[in-house]
């Protein structure tokens, strides 16, 4: 395809994803099942037009004049190309595929408009309603940490320890520009995405074949590392979910049969068996009914709960689901980590058993506040220093990462900005 091709598929996917309210990898799914005839380098070029003009749908469309989804992936392109209003005509000159091109003043406005006149919410590039949630949650500069939201992700791997060591790892992966991460022990990055191109299928590679490495996002490694899972432990992951954390306890617990995964979801385990599998976790148990899980009542070392959220952390990776969210939606996903939290605190041990409350969202409403609320429903419990834990299970920790503005209690925040992972909130609690 041509770009001109590439460009009007684009905007039927934004245009697919806006009306009919679907998750953008549908779409595009869709969209590559009905026109066969795109190769693996068209459609890498269609996402990403797509997905950058989800990550900055405010900020575009105000600096286009116009948030069409034409207008939109126009931007796009001028932004992720860096090609100006001439470049971009003379590209198309002739392509009969091409959709309308703004005008040249559209062009000139985009690139030449002051972005810092713009409302708060639009340089967030968030919704307005959420502008008030990321304020309170982030503190004075909300904006800026909201923005690097909005930013191309890295992939990100976590090495297996239970089957290798991670200067190996790299060196099999080195070709993809894979390098040591700079907070978790255990990581591996991949640079994000440049113009037109894609990330590697590593899972077609070998080392993830054999086990060897998994992907996972640096601040969801950290979070794993934070519950402090040590051999002989018992614990147990509450919302295990696909596994993604459940393979990290297992392989910080090198290998001792004292993991237990469960998830009130069954079809949402379904992932777990393989991944396990693959991983070589035999130390982890499966879970699928609440009944099973009476005899850890009171008997866990640690319980991580890893608790539904809105996912406003993995907004750069699922920017389509910053549009969708709404108030009444944010609502029901506190009264489920109420909820989630009091299930998961009667199999912690007493006296000193621990409970790891993670999220993949910023939100104080989803973090702190949650946590706050819990503690004074369960006065046994008491919240530990998330400084004294990162030193405790890792190493220094950069001091910025414990500045959780109204978060309320001691926990720990992960931000694109501050520590260049999704973002992720941390507490632990201990049981008295
Ligand atoms: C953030 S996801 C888990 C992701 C997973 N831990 C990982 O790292 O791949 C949250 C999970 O919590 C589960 N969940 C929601 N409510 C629950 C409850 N009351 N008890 C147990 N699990 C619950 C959901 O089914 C979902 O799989």
């Amino acid at each position: 395809m041509r770009l001109g091709g590439r460009l009007a598929a684009a905007v039927e996917v934004l245009d697919d994803v806006a009306k009919r309210h679907r998750p953008v990898a549908d779409a595009l799914k869709d969209w590559g099942l009905s026109h066969r005839f795109a190769g693996s380098g068209d459609r890498s070029a269609i996402g990403n037009l797509v997905y950058d003009a989800l990550r900055r749908r405010r900020s575009f469309g105000w600096r286009m004049g116009n948030d069409s989804p034409r207008a939109l992936v126009f931007a796009a392109l001028a932004e992720g190309y860096g090609m100006a209003a001439d470049a971009v005509a003379a590209a198309l000159e002739g392509d009969r595929f091409a959709p309308k091109l703004p005008s040249a003043a559209d062009f000139e406005r985009f690139r030449t408009v002051d972005l810092a006149k713009a409302p708060d919410a639009v340089r967030a590039d968030v919704p307005d309603w959420l502008a008030d949630e990321f304020a309170i949650s982030l503190g004075p500069e909300w904006i800026a940490e909201a923005a690097a939201f909005a930013e191309r992700p890295p992939l990100d791997l976590r090495v297996n320890a239970l089957l290798g060591n991670r200067e190996e790892a790299a060196a099999k992966l080195a070709e993809f520009g894979a390098a040591a991460t700079r907070l978790s022990p255990l990581g591996l990055r991949i640079p994000p995405i440049a113009g037109a191109g894609r990330h590697p299928n590593v899972q077609a590679e070998a080392v993830f074949q054999m086990g060897t490495v998994e992907v996972q996002d640096e601040g969801s490694q950290l979070v794993s590392l934070l519950v402090g899972a040590k051999a002989g432990e018992t614990i147990l992951d509450f919302c295990a979910g696909a596994g993604g954390k459940t393979l990290a306890l297992a392989a910080a617990t090198a290998g001792e049969r004292r993991i237990h995964a469960f998830d009130a979801d069954r079809r949402r385990l379904a992932p777990i068996y393989e991944r396990l599998r693959r991983a070589r976790a035999e130390s982890v148990e499966v879970h699928s009914r609440t009944g099973e899980l009476e005899a850890l009542e009171g008997a866990c070392d640690r319980v991580l709960v890893d608790a539904p959220c809105t996912g406003s952390g993995t907004w750069r990776r699922r920017p389509d689901a910053k549009w969708r969210l709404s108030r009444s939606a944010l609502e029901k996903r506190t009264a489920e980590q109420d909820a989630v939290l009091d299930s998961a605190a009667r199999f912690v041990r007493p006296g000193g058993g621990r409970l790891a409350y993670v999220t993949c969202s910023v939100l104080a409403s989803e973090n702190g506040a949650r946590v706050e609320a819990f503690l004074a429903r369960h006065p046994d419990f008491a919240v530990e220093d998330a400084g004294a834990v990162w030193r405790e299970e890792l190493s220094d920790v950069p001091p910025d990462f414990l500045n959780v503005p109204g978060g309320g209690g001691s926990g720990l925040l992960l931000t694109a900005r501050r520590s260049g992972t999704d973002g992720f909130f941390f507490a632990r609690l201990v049981r008295r």
